[in-house]
Parts: structure tokens; sequence; C-alpha cells
């Protein structure tokens, strides 16, 4: 199969779909690896070393969507919905359901497109988004961390606080792998850690892990309203597979928080958890102000440390692109149930139920359009 890679245009989007590694192990099984130029510098790997590993270089977007199937980091921007053709395979994040001009061209033209995001095998697990959610969620305490300092609009307070002055509050809603990870370094930071989760299971694993050095909840609005309003910090890391995020945090209970306080709604990407985090930022002008609170909401977390993300990212994308070179799509998602999951836009349908239910079109079940 002929394997197109473009340089990803996001604002600050230094992540690149393949490393040469990764480049190496398609040559390896007789595919065709095209890497527009330069579309690696962002994350450290020249044009050079791709050609060492296999790949050839095209000059252009144009000339590297011009393949079979191509691979991406990010969902396509407007200006990239001229390159698609019918029955081109696209295989990156999509999010569309936070997306729907996205999918109506995606429909319109007949793209197959595989998000990364939907990948997901039978215990439940998303294996290509984890390593971003990981790389999400340590930044999240990070980039919270940052904005709490005075000079960067925050209310000036350190996490830890010091012998004598009291520790930050920091709310992590949703308890999953981005939870996890943001609590793991914010508890590292010295910060006072409330966990809130749905699922009472993963409640009893947090404590198991974390033990007496973070404290959990149940997500109901009155927890999350009450521990909203005592937080130096918010972060927003709930994920319902495929669908747009629920507004679990209301403008009122924002109107709570202190002025000077921050929200991190790592869920943005999927339309964002808080009321007030209505529109996403970007890594250059990554905060907006609302009630006095500032709103963190990059979609793009992880293109800030591209050197990290795009080797954690590859590490498991390139597995899976493994199997739709060599078999063809189909065969590789009747082969894997985990892939086929990852199936979004087929010959014209929606073939993943939240994302269809979400926007409001018609559903088909892929298996249908399989024989
Ligand atoms: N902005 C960015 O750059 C990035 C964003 N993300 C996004 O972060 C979000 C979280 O991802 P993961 O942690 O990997 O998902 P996950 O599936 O590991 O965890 C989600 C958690 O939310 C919990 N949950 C569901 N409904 C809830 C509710 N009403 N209240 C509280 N908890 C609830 C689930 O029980 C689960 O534990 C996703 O939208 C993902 O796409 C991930 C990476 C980068
Ligand atoms: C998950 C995602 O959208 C990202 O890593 O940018």
């Amino acid at each position: 199969m002929r394997i197109g890679i473009p340089k990803e245009i996001k604002n600050n989007e230094n992540r690149v779909a393949i490393t040469p590694a990764g480049v190496l192990t398609l040559k390896n099984a007789g595919h065709e690896v095209f890497v527009e130029t330069n579309a690696g510098l962002g994350s450290g790997f020249t044009d050079n070393q791709y050609i060492q590993a296999g790949a050839k270089i095209v000059n252009t977007a144009k000339d590297a969507w011009a393949q079979d199937m191509v691979m991406k980091v990010k969902e396509p921007l407007p200006q990239e919905y001229d390159y698609f053709y019918e029955g081109l395979i696209l295989f990156t994040y999509l999010h569309l359901a936070n997306e729907p001009e996205l999918t109506r061209v995606l429909l319109e033209k007949k793209v197959v497109g595989i998000a990364y995001e939907t990948v997901q095998l039978a215990n439940g697990t998303l294996p290509l988004l984890t390593p971003m959610s990981e790389v999400a969620g340590r930044m999240a305490a990070q980039i919270g961390a940052q904005f709490l300092e005075k000079p960067k609009g925050g209310k000036g307070i350190l996490l830890a606080g010091i012998p004598g002055v009291k520790r930050a509050n920091v709310t992590i809603i949703g308890g999953g792998v981005v939870g996890t990870n943001a609590a793991k370094i914010a508890v590292g930071l010295g910060a006072n850690v409330t966990i809130l989760d749905l699922s009472p299971e993963r409640l009893r694993y947090l404590d198991d892990t974390f033990g007496t050095s973070i404290n959990t909840m149940m997500s109901n609005p009155m927890n999350i309203a009450d521990c909203v309003a005592e937080s130096d910090l918010v972060i927003g890391a709930v994920l319902i597979p495929g669908a747009k995020a629920p507004k679990l945090v209301t403008e009122d209970m924002v109107k709570q928080m202190t002025e000077g306080s921050v929200i991190v709604d790592v869920a943005i990407d999927q339309g964002g958890i808080f009321e007030t985090s209505d529109h996403v930022s970007t890594h250059d002008n990554p905060t907006y102000v609302k009630h006095g609170v500032l709103h963190y909401a990059v979609a793009n977390m992880p293109g800030g440390v591209p050197r990290t993300a795009t080797i954690g990212l590859t590490n498991v994308t390139v597995p899976y692109a493994l199997q739709i070179a060599n078999k063809g799509f189909k065969e590789a998602c009747i082969g894997n149930p985990a892939l086929l999951k990852g199936l979004n836009t087929v010959d014209g349908f929606v073939t993943y139920k939240a994302v269809a239910d979400g926007l409001g079109l018609e559903y088909r079940n892929a298996n249908e359009l399989f024989v």
C-alpha cells in the first residue's frame, strides 16, 4: 500500500504521524511511505532520517495526500478537505462528535475515516488514545501550576504551599487515563487532590493506587459544585467514547470559583465539560478569562511536547497501520474487532453510533457495508 504522511498544520502542532522507525516497519512489510518534506522537523526527525529508513520525501501536502492511506495526528482542517477523494483511508484523530462540518465532507467524499480515539479493546480501553491522554494528563497539572502564577494571570499561589501556608486544592473530574496522570503530577507537586468519577470500580482503583494522598468522590452535580467552588485548579478529564463531552460544570458553578483560579479542560477535544469552555484555545494564545477564572482549552495539548508525544503515539499506531496496509481496511477490521471500532465513516455513512447520535445522522453498522 502507498501511505502518505502530511505535515501537520494545526497551530503549534509539531507532532508527526510516523517516526523513521515506523517507516522502516512499513517498508520491511513491502509498503511505500511518502513523507511531506519537513513533516518530522518539529519532533526532531529530519527528511534525511526518513530517507535512510526507506521513505520517499514529497514536496507538497497534495502529494502526501494522494496516497491509498493517509496517516495524520490531528483531524484535517478545512484547507485540507480538498485533498479528500472517494475510498481514501484516513487514519488519525477525528473527534467527529465535535466536528459536524468535517463529518459532512468525509461523508460527501466517501472517505474511510478510522479514528484513533475510538479504536477500543475488549476490556474497554482505548489503546490509540492512551499515550496522548498520559501526556495531556501530566501536562494538565504542570499547566495549571504555571497559570496559577500571578504573572500568568492566576491568583498567585503555589500548588505545594510551604510550611505554614496551605496547599492548593486541585479537583480532577474524570479519573481515567488523563485524570490518573494529572493526579500523579499534582500529588507530586504537593497539591491537595480530589478526583471525581462516575464509576465506583474506578474510584476503588484510584483509592488503591494513590492511598491517602488523594480524596475520591462520586461524580454528581452536588459534589461537583462543592469541589469546584473550593478549588484553585479544576481539570476536566471525562470521556464517553466517541460522544460529545457532557457539560458537567455549569456557568453558575464557575462563578463560585475565586478570581484567578484556573480551569484546564482537557476534554475540549470532545467539546469540553465546562459550560464556560465554549471554544478551543491554541498553544499561541492558550487561555481566556470568564468570571475571573482562566480557562485553558487547547485541543492538541501533546503538540506542545512533540518529541515525547510523537514517539508515544507512533508506538501504538504503527501496528494498526500495518494491519490496514497488509490486508486492506475491510479485512483488517473484520480480523480485529478493536480496529473495527475505530471505523467512523465508510461509503458515505457514519459507522460509529455515538457520533451518529451526537450529530443527528443515520448510523450504519459497518459489517452491513462489508458484504
Ligand atoms: N486536549 C487534548 O490535547 C487531549 C484531550 N484528550 C481527551 O481527554 C479526555 C479524557 O480522556 P481519557 O482520560 O483517555 O479517557 P478515559 O476513558 O480513560 O477516562 C474517562 C473517565 O471519565 C469517567 N466519566 C465518565 N462520565 C463521567 C462523569 N459524568 N463524571 C465523572 N467522570 C466520568 C469515566 O468513568 C472514565 O474513568 C478525552 O476527551 C480525550 O480525547 C486526550 C488527550 C489529549
Ligand atoms: C487526543 C488528541 O486529540 C490529541 O492528542 O491531540
